[in-house]
């Protein structure tokens, strides 16, 4: 490495590190002199990235490449958007990634057998066990995605015209999945709650077994469902599709790398994460985790054979792909891995900030949750239809005022013009940012004359 290309990558990790220091110290309630410091902070940090650019020769600050504008970040702003909370990365992946940034940089040091989970430098294979421990299974790959696991395992149980059944709340993806395999996706209804049950996922395995003769292929079912968050009782299904013979697919998109997850304990046969969406990494990349008893099949390897040269790639998994995350993606993956291991534990406190925040919104009258209440998920979906959508009725911005108010106030993440019902996070702020979160949701229905209860 030039001392040039050392000095930047240097320059980059003092940034990251510079950035850790400001993660959660956002202006909440701050005092005029500590305001004061903020923002020095927040000016030196902006000239680091001045110097910065321009020793790479692109002098901007506002751009990162002609078409490229740099984005504002939960340094800057306290970030609700639903999906990104639990997969911002930590600064230990964000180093990695412009270390592995390289496509293929995993394989300097790939060595017989040629796979990716059997490199050792960097700790590739170690932590290919690391990964099946952490959620309590025997084997586990990771995957371009939570979709990619779906897959993988969807082409490996399903055949053509075979029944899959999903919940009502399934992700899109589980459909594609099911769809590309040749099989037809069959929804558990919900019950009143918006929530899976484990008779309801039982009385659909009988209709579809009285109706089209057929035995389910594979029951998938996500812990926390991506509409309300609502939290389906994914032990009581598992129980019951192995009652009936079926493998269980566990999809802990929502849930693998924010809080404890136990495959073996769910009675799952394949447990699915995100690493974008819940294990603080880059995109695409996932977990697929499975038992000894499925390992032979959904990781098979290739028998395939050249018909001219006798080629054979032996000891690559045909549901892989061969290798799968080569570069900065499995190593961001890696790098958030110990910070991801210790944050599940603190699970219940995130539970309990979420909590906190609804309460205040729902003080605001007219506002309501959609999403199961008390909450036990830190995503949900709110109503404020009547309460913020009444001011917007006669606000010169309609339904932007909102957003607008909240901006102002350093608060970014909703879809602006789109917060009548609508989803948010609050993963990963702390208790200072949560009350300011809070309060600022009250002080913006205060200034528009919305009642508050108290
Ligand atoms: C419940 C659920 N499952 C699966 C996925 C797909 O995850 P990935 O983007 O990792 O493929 C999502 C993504 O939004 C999701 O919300």
């Amino acid at each position: 490495m030039s001392i040039r290309v050392q000095k930047t990558f240097e320059a980059l990790f003092a940034l990251e590190d510079l950035r850790e220091i400001f993660r959660g110290s956002l202006p909440t309630g701050l005092d005029e002199e500590e305001e004061k410091a903020f923002r020095a902070k927040i000016a030196d940090l902006k000239s680091i990235i001045a110097e910065l650019e321009e020793d790479r020769g692109t002098p901007r600050t506002t751009m990162i490449a002609d078409t490229i504008p740099l984005r504002s970040r939960e340094e800057e702003y306290i970030n609700i958007q639903p999906i990104q909370a639990a997969g911002r990365l930590t600064p230990e992946a964000r180093k990695a990634l412009i270390s592995y940034g390289d496509g293929y940089s995993t394989c300097d040091a790939c060595r017989k057998p040629f796979r990716l989970d059997k490199i050792t430098k960097p700790s590739i294979a170690a932590f290919h066990e690391d990964l099946a421990k952490f959620v309590n299974m025997d084997q586990a790959r990771v995957v371009p995605g939570a979709r990619r696991g779906f897959q993988a395992v969807a082409s490996t149980l399903v055949s053509k015209g075979d029944p899959v059944i999903v919940s009502a709340l399934a992700h899109y993806t589980e459909f594609l999945a099911v769809e590309e395999a040749g099989g037809v996706v069959k929804e558990v209804p919900l019950d009143a709650g918006n929530r899976v049950t484990a008779d309801a996922t039982a009385e659909k395995i009988e209709e579809v077994v009285r109706e089209s003769g057929k035995t389910p292929a594979l029951v998938m079912i996500d812990h926390y469902d991506y509409q309300f968050a609502n939290q389906h009782d994914v032990r009581g299904i598992a129980k019951v599709a192995h009652q009936y013979d079926i493998p269980f697919l566990y999809n802990g998109a929502y849930t693998v790398g924010v809080m404890p997850v136990d495959g073996k304990a769910i009675g799952a046969d394949f447990v699915v994460g995100s690493g974008h969406k819940s294990m603080a990494s880059v995109a695409p990349s996932g977990v697929l985790a499975t038992t000894d008893e499925w390992a032979p099949k959904v990781l098979r390897t290739t028998a395939m054979v050249g018909d001219v040269t006798n080629r054979k790639f032996g000891i690559k998994e045909v549901e892989m792909l061969g290798c799968t995350l080569m570069g900065g993606t499995l190593l961001s993956m890696m790098a958030s891995f110990p910070a991801v291991k210790e944050r599940v534990n603190h699970w219940d406190e995130e539970v309990k900030k979420s909590n906190y925040f609804i309460d205040a919104l729902l003080a605001i009258e007219g506002s309501k949750v959609l999403s199961e209440y008390p909450r036990k998920h830190t995503l949900t979906k709110v109503d404020t239809t009547g309460s913020f959508d009444a001011v917007a009725a006669t606000h010169k911005r309609r339904g932007f005022f909102l957003s607008d108010e909240l901006s102002k106030r350093g608060i970014v993440g909703e879809f602006a013009g789109a917060t009548r019902t609508w989803k948010l996070n609050t993963y990963g702020l702390s208790w200072k940012q949560v009350r300011y979160l809070a309060e600022a949701f009250q002080e913006i229905a205060a200034k528009y004359d919305l009642p508050i209860t108290t």
